[in-house]
């Protein structure tokens, strides 16, 4: 298929001496071709202009890509910041820390990280608590025979996700339904009228938000809700300049929405790989067999890794955030050009992580470069998280669930001798931007 570009628009402009791809179309510029087809669409603009080069993305403005490694180093550059953020998603990421600069940030990120590091996550029991519902999900899949793969990875995220946060599974549907209505703020035209995506994802996000302070206030109050949630308001509280309930709350929906898409995301690749290679499969059954159960702790890990390089690749070749959006705050020297302060940067994850320059033999789905590498694990490694004061805070939350989640399969699978195959044509239907992820048709059997 030619990639979505506007056979219109072929004038080659310079902005800054630096080339504009053409093919942008009026007010939506090159975001249909980032969403449909990014991969290709980096290719083409590094063939025809090099490694530094403007992509339009419509309403968010132009922003100036640079394909050099180099370029990942902007991310812990400290006049290069985030409030990019904020302007191209106001209503999902305004009064976040993921949006936010400085000392602003850095007190916002200290209140929850503790929670997700290791210690915290063996602290809480996140391990036991997430076992048996993957389990319970994995040996449904059993049951059915078949199933759509990221309908039930994105289910699963959402249970899991909901029991991090501490929310009762009773109370599971109402908020399943408002979560669904708060992620089409993400795309929602700028219309504010009812019955309109704007408008219903405002309200799912006013829903949202008041349940999470009743928990803040029920966490002060009796020290009731397990989860996180305790963990995080007594970080808050400890603050030294202390943080209002509406930045606390604000950081809570955040987390909601930064662990959940993402995962099922990887989660969705996983089961994709292990079902069109029968060998990824045959190696993780052996380690699963081998250990004979599911982690529970984030020290177990090391007896999985197998697992932990399927989780690696996995991301590595399917990176779920591609695109990352910056702003200099001073004149920077990137390569052999001189970017303006001012300037809207994005750094493309996607193009690094499946980079020639960082990887060898990058199209290949390859376990041994995990498995035989004797160094520990660099930034430019796990650089799907991004790297700097905004690296994932849930990168350890995600290598636990991950391995959790394919040591299960794995278990469960084999005890009624079946295994993972692909049903339909992975190439159609995938996505690369705002998040990237595999066909929400993709069928898997278990046969
Ligand atoms: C495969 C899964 C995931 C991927 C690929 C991923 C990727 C990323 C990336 C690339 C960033 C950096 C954003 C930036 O620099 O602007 C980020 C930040 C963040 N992620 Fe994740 N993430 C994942 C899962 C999670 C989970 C499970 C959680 C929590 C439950 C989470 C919470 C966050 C938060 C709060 C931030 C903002 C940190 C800050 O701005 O200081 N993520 N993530």
């Amino acid at each position: 298929m030619d990639m979505l570009l506007n056979p219109l628009n072929r004038r080659h402009r310079l902005r800054h001496d630096i080339p504009v791809l053409p093919g942008a179309f009026p007010l939506v510029g090159h975001l249909p071709a980032m969403v449909y087809d990014l991969p290709r669409l980096l290719q083409c603009a590094e063939r025809t202009l090099g490694s530094h080069f403007w992509l339009d993305f419509g309403p968010a403005g132009h922003m100036m890509t640079c394909l050099d490694p180099d370029a990942f180093a902007l991310l812990r550059h400290k006049d290069v910041s985030s409030e990019l953020m904020e302007e191209i998603a106001p209503e999902l990421f305004g009064g976040t820390l993921v949006a936010q600069d400085g000392i602003a940030h850095r007190q916002a990120r200290d209140a929850i990280k503790a929670a997700f590091l290791p210690k915290g996550l063996t602290q809480a029991g996140i391990g036991d608590l997430f076992a048996p519902v993957i389990q319970a999900q994995v040996q449904a899949w059993r049951e059915l025979g078949e199933i759509t793969i990221l309908r039930e990875t994105g289910d699963l995220m959402l249970k899991l996700i909901f029991s991090l946060i501490g929310i009762p599974a009773h109370d599971l549907p109402g908020w399943r339904r408002k979560y669904r209505q708060l992620l089409q703020l993400i795309v929602a035209p700028p219309i504010d009228l009812p019955g309109l995506p704007l408008r219903r994802g405002r309200a799912a996000r006013d829903w949202i938000d008041a349940q999470l302070r009743q928990f803040v206030h029920d966490a002060r109050a009796y020290a009731a809700r397990t989860g996180l949630i305790n963990d995080m308001v007594s970080a808050f509280d400890r603050s030294d300049d202390a943080l209002t309930d509406d930045v606390l709350v604000a950081n809570i929906r955040l987390l909601l929405l930064g662990g959940h898409e993402t995962t099922a995301s990887t989660m969705a690749w996983m089961v994709i790989e292990l079902a069109r290679q029968p060998v990824l499969w045959d190696a993780l059954v052996e380690e699963a067999q081998r250990v004979g159960a599911v982690p529970t702790r984030y020290a177990d890990l090391a007896r999985y890794p197998v697992a932990e390089a399927l989780f690696r690749e996995t991301l590595r070749m399917h990176p779920a955030v591609t695109l990352l959006p910056r702003r200099a705050l001073q004149d920077l020297q990137l390569g052999q050009r001189r970017i303006p302060a001012g300037t809207d940067l994005c750094i493309p994850l996607l193009h690094f992580s499946t980079s020639a320059l960082l990887h060898e033999v990058p199209d290949q789905f390859r376990l041994e470069r995990w498995l035989q590498r004797t160094e520990p694990i660099r930034s430019v490694d796990m650089l799907q998280f991004g790297t700097g004061p905004h690296v994932c805070i849930g990168y350890h939350l995600v290598w636990l669930e991950l391995v959790q989640f394919c040591i299960a399969l794995a278990l469960t699978m084999q005890k009624a001798g079946v295994r993972p195959r692909l049903l339909n044509d992975i190439e159609k239907g995938r996505r690369y931007y705002p998040t990237a992820h595999p066909s929400m048709k993709i069928r898997i059997g278990f046969s």
